[in-house]
């Protein structure tokens, strides 16, 4: 570079630090005004996420963006990651209690991950969480004498014993409810251990989620559903979306989006792994697809094998849909090992034409999502 081009670079960069410098002061001005919202907000019980204000918005700023020749995609894709940034800020004004002298809220398993998220979601929003894991069984029946809601979130393997055989005694006003990731079959257990309101829960997050906002929560109703509907109210101000399901409907559709999911995740760690792949070596040469796909696989093997087993072993008939998916693996095997490759075509127009408008969609959708795995990137 010549001397004349370093000091025509030089000028130039300080006058954009210059203006990411006014971007961090906008931000700031910016982030206030959002606590103050937060603030109004948990005062009026409004809900963190405001899915109308923001499709409104985003409207209105692509339409600005556009006539000052600025990509509206830019302008929407900064917006949601502010807003991003809006529900963790204004979580940390806390929520308004919905109701009022509820009693004790007992977390049973409140040691565990998802069990602490939710007690700090109701710590926030006012009430009294008290925890029972499993060394503190001895005070269990002080703490249920006082509790108004009980939630179990213990290890799927153990969810049913631990309703039958701990949770026969609440008091008959006392919400039993719980957050395990199947349905039917801790329902039945909770709906024959106890007489008073049920409420069956399935967070679909991890514990991870920094704000529930757009999160979902799927709910199975037990039974007396006046009584717990504060609580699914209190979740919506959290701002994640309520999903009623059939436990039976919702476990079917678990075999396929968890079960079925996770084991192919998992056999493909195990290929990896069997194949003695150079993880750097892969890194460098993949595409933000693959990167994209590797991150997915690898994110299972950070995070307990009991938890993934206890999911992938939850159900009996998971078997069967995993079976079908290895049926389907090696139909498809077959079609290369002959050279069937019209045969192999044939089946992908199939499948598109099943996936329907759903598969432009996924493409335009996933476009955005591998170029931030691309912007992710330092070298
Ligand atoms: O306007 C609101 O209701 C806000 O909470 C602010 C804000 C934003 O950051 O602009 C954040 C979250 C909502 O979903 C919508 C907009």
């Amino acid at each position: 570079m010549n001397e004349k081009t370093t000091e025509d670079l030089e000028k130039l960069r300080d006058l954009i630090d210059g203006v990411d410098q006014q971007l961090l002061h906008l931000l700031r001005k910016r982030l206030d005004l959002v606590a103050q919202v937060g603030a109004v907000k948990h005062s009026a019980g409004l809900p963190i996420y405001a899915p109308q204000r923001e499709a409104a918005m985003l409207g209105k700023r692509r339409a600005e963006a556009e006539a000052m020749n600025i990509s509206p995609q830019l302008i929407e894709d900064i917006l949601r990651r502010l807003m991003r940034e809006s529900y963790l800020n204004e979580k940390d004004v806390g929520f308004k209690q919905v109701k009022q002298d509820v009693g004790n809220v007992v977390i049973v398993g409140g040691e565990g991950q998802l069990g602490r998220l939710f007690g700090q979601m109701l710590t926030l929003s006012g009430y009294p969480v008290k925890t029972l894991d499993k060394d503190d069984w001895a005070q269990a029946d002080t703490l249920f004498a006082e509790a108004g809601l009980v939630i179990v979130t213990v290890p799927i393997s153990i969810t049913c014993d631990v309703i039958r055989n701990k949770l026969t005694q609440l008091p008959e006003g006392c919400i039993l409810a719980d957050l395990t990731s199947i349905k039917t079959e801790p329902m039945a257990a909770m709906l024959a251990a106890h007489n008073g309101p049920v409420l069956g829960m399935h967070p679909m997050f991890g514990p991870d989620v920094g704000s529930l906002a757009k999160q979902v929560v799927v709910v199975c109703h037990g039974r007396e559903q006046e009584k717990y509907q504060w609580l699914l109210e209190q979740i919506e101000i959290w701002g994640a979306r309520l999903v009623e399901a059939e436990p039976e409907r919702h476990d079917k559709a678990m075999q396929l989006v968890q079960a079925m999911r996770h084991f192919s995740s998992f056999v493909y760690g195990l290929n990896l792994c069997k194949e003695q792949a150079d993880i750097d070596t892969l890194l460098q040469f993949s595409s933000p697809i693959y990167r994209l796909e590797l991150a997915m696989v690898g994110r299972l093997f950070a995070q307990s094998p009991e938890l993934y087993a206890d999911i992938i072993f939850a159900q009996q008939d998971s078997m069967e849909a995993i079976g079908d998916y290895l049926e389907n693996y090696q139909r498809a095997l077959e079609l290369l090992k002959s050279g069937d490759r019209q045969g192999f075509i044939d089946s992908f127009s199939q499948v598109a034409t099943w996936f329907g408008d759903f598969a432009p969609q996924f493409q335009q959708e996933s476009r955005a999502m591998l170029q931030s795995v691309n912007d992710m990137k330092s070298n």
